[in-house]
Parts: structure tokens; sequence; C-alpha cells
């Protein structure tokens, strides 16, 4: 027996995920349907799948999946489209919302504009991500019969971000699986090719675990901007521009937190049988 389930197709800066709410649709194999529906020939097309659920110690949950079924602790841009899911679909009418997630709570900050009538939509979500932990500033690390400098940072999920000279130069589809899943990581690891353009603008390309090649990674923007503070690169603000759009992201200094700031878009809506 097939059941219906509603999904919203998002995306943050590009980086696209399958919305479901959970409350209402269920899902009992997420890890299987992520692979299905990320899949962009026979599937919708996606760098994974997000389920949208209760929470007893916020205000709702949060699980993504990547697109070959690996859950992830955290996701930057799927939090700040959940802000918009939730508002503008009236699961709330706060413009402050906390958000469970796999790496803990995280408090969301809405932006509206007003539509007509008394109705809103959310514009823009800036994301407290809390601390980063910062591990190694400048591991070396072969591969692919290159040697690279990355430091290393966990935004909850964890990152290798490496500075260079000239991202055109930078052969991603080759070397990013070569790095994701190098020794050095047992868990796999996103990574982020970096090019300094000024001491508050990057421009970065990821490639994610368990993904591939997105357009934008929220926590990898995050990771990026520590990263160019610890290495003394960039300030403590930075404007992080992807393939998908630009992120702002300030890391506080009294608090410690990373804050993320971008908009967040509705594509579309259907209706599948799982
Ligand atoms: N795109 C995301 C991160 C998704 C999870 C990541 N691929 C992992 O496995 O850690 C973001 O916007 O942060």
């Amino acid at each position: 027996m097939t059941e219906p389930i509603r999904f919203t197709k998002m995306h943050g800066a590009g980086n696209d995920y399958i919305y479901v709410n959970a409350m209402a649709f269920p899902v009992r194999n997420p890890e299987e349907l992520a692979i299905r529906l990320s899949a962009p020939h026979t599937g919708i097309g996606s760098d994974g799948l997000v389920l949208i659920g209760s929470s007893k110690i916020a205000d709702f949950s949060m699980r993504i999946f990547n697109a070959d079924g690996s859950e992830a602790m955290m996701c930057g841009n799927a939090s700040r489209c959940i802000g918009k899911y939730v508002y503008d679909k009236r699961l709330t009418d706060k413009k402050t919302v906390t958000l469970e997630t796999l790496s803990g709570i995280k408090e969301l900050q809405l932006t509206t504009r007003q539509l007509s009538g008394s109705r809103e939509e959310v514009t823009e979500v800036t994301v407290d991500m809390g601390c980063p932990v910062v591990g190694e500033t400048a591991l070396q690390i072969e591969a692919g019969g290159n040697s690279y400098t990355g430091t290393v940072v966990s935004m909850g999920n964890p990152h290798l971000v490496i500075f260079v000279e000239d991202i055109t130069n930078i052969n991603l589809p080759v070397i990013g699986p070569l790095l994701e899943c190098h020794p050095l990581f047992p868990n796999r690891t996103n990574v982020e090719f970096v090019q300094v353009l000024s001491t508050d603008k990057v421009r970065m390309r990821v490639w994610e675990r368990g993904s591939g090649i997105t357009q934008a990674c929220g926590t990898g923007a995050c990771a990026t901007a520590v990263a160019g503070a610890v290495r003394g690169k960039t300030g403590r603000k930075t404007k992080v521009v992807m393939d998908g759009g630009p992120l702002t992201i300030r890391w506080d200094d009294s608090s410690g937190h990373v804050y993320m700031t971008g908009g967040a878009v509705k594509v579309f809506e259907g209706e599948l049988e799982v």
C-alpha cells in the first residue's frame, strides 16, 4: 500500500532540499526516501531530504538526510528554509523560532515582508549557529597527487576549509570525493575551497559529504568564515559568495557564536506516493 505525502521543494542560496512536514506525514524510512527523491532523473532531484517535526524542547525539530541517505547533524541552509516554511504555512506566528537539531537547539530570527492584506512571508533568516569547534588550523593533507593545507572546523558537522590563490584552478569533481573520504576523516568530511577577495569577502565552492557539489552550504560558509578569521585572512564578518549566491556570516566576539544570514525560497509543492 502506498501513502501520499505532501512535500515542498525549497532552496537556500541554491542548496535545494525536499521538505516534509513529518508531524502531518510521518516518514518511515527517510534514508531510503532521501536517495529515491534526490535522484535527478527518476526522483524530484535535490541535495537531500529534510523532515520538520515537533519537539519537546524547542518549537520544531529538523532531521536532514543527504542525497546518499546519510543523516547529518546540522544544515544551515535547511534551518533558514524551515524558518520560512513554518511561518509562511502559519505553523507558528513567532518571529523568533527555536529548532532542535542533532547538534543542539538553534535560534532563528525571521525577517518578513508584507503581502496583500494581513499576510506576510519570510524573506530572510538569521540563524544563531552556536560556537564553532576549531581543530587543526593548518593540517597538511595529500590527495590526488597534490598537497593542501586545510583548517578543520566543526559547525556540528565536519568541514575542511582550504584557502587557494585561484579557485578556478580547482577540479572539484575530482578532488572533492578524495578529500571527503580521506583516511584522516573516518566519518568523512565536507570540503570547502576558498579564495579570499578582500578582508570581508571570499569566494567559496563546496563538495558536500553525502551530496557532492552543491550550490551552497550554510555550515560550510560558517566554517569558512571562522577559518578565515582564525588564519588571519578575514575579519569577524564575512560575505561568503558561493555558486548559488552569498551568505553573510558574523562571528561574534563576546559570545563566540556564529550568526548566518541569508534568504530562503520556496520552489514548488507536490504530492507523492511512498
Ligand atoms: N548543506 C548543508 C549541510 C548538509 C549536511 C552535510 N552534507 C553533512 O553531511 O555534514 C548546510 O547548508 O549546512
